[in-house]
């Protein structure tokens, strides 16, 4: 059945830039004499909110700390990152072809609004989507599925409709437990990662692999 709306991610989906994120991490966590393993703390935190990541890790933090280690990491995040913002091959086709057949789409970022503002304003692609939702605005992280449902919401798409594009476990789990379709993203993980998922639907490397989709035959 042809998706009737599309949920990008967009860390690791709209740009390939988990490797920076892992980065600011390593920085950040290294500055306070934490163990980090770059590989085992994406599987799990991927996806989830910074405040979601930071509070098990500094148990003894309050609000105001846990606040600014978040910001230490995200500016860490930002400086790297920023000088290589680009589009995931595909990304541009695909969302001209949902376009024209009158398909919407949103963004369900786990990010924060200064790091949303980085790819999606410098990719110019803010008014291309029908909404741009993230924890800022009260939602939980993924896995949870509420950014996902919040999404198809503000679309008035059914769940069941809804293909969401993810390269993270988390992302993927959020999108089963929303009732969604997903493809993963293979930017970080190969497709065995994804394997268990009986949501997904397709898996790539980026998206000029998936033209012929059933999903995504809108016309
Ligand atoms: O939901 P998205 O767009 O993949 O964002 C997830 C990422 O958002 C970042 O803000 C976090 O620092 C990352 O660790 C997290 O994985």
């Amino acid at each position: 059945m042809p998706a009737r709306a599309l949920i990008f991610d967009m860390d690791g989906t709209i740009v390939d830039n988990m490797r920076y994120h892992e980065a600011a991490w390593g920085k950040l966590l290294a500055a306070h004499g934490l163990p980090f393993d770059a590989d085992e703390f994406f599987h799990r935190t991927a996806g989830m909110a910074s405040d979601e990541i930071l509070r098990p890790l500094f148990p003894a933090a309050g609000p105001d700390e846990i606040t600014r280690l978040g910001h230490d990491k995200e500016l860490f995040y930002r400086e790297a990152y920023r000088p290589h913002v680009a589009a995931l091959p595909g990304l541009l086709t695909l969302m001209a072809r949902a376009d024209a057949a009158g398909i919407p789409m949103a963004v369900a970022s786990a990010a924060p609004p200064g790091n949303i503002e980085v790819v999606i304003d410098t990719l110019g692609l803010r008014s291309r989507f029908a909404t741009i939702i993230a924890p800022s605005q009260g939602f939980r992280g993924k896995p949870n599925p509420d950014l996902f449902l919040g999404a198809a919401e503000r679309m008035a798409v059914a769940p069941e409709d809804c293909i969401v594009f993810e390269d993270a476990p988390n992302g993927i789990e959020a999108a089963r437990r929303a009732g969604m379709r997903a493809v993963a993203i293979l930017t970080m993980l190969g497709a065995d990662a994804f394997s268990g998922f009986d949501n997904v639907v397709a898996s790539a490397t980026d998206f000029t692999a998936l033209e012929g989709l059933p999903a995504l035959r809108f016309s």
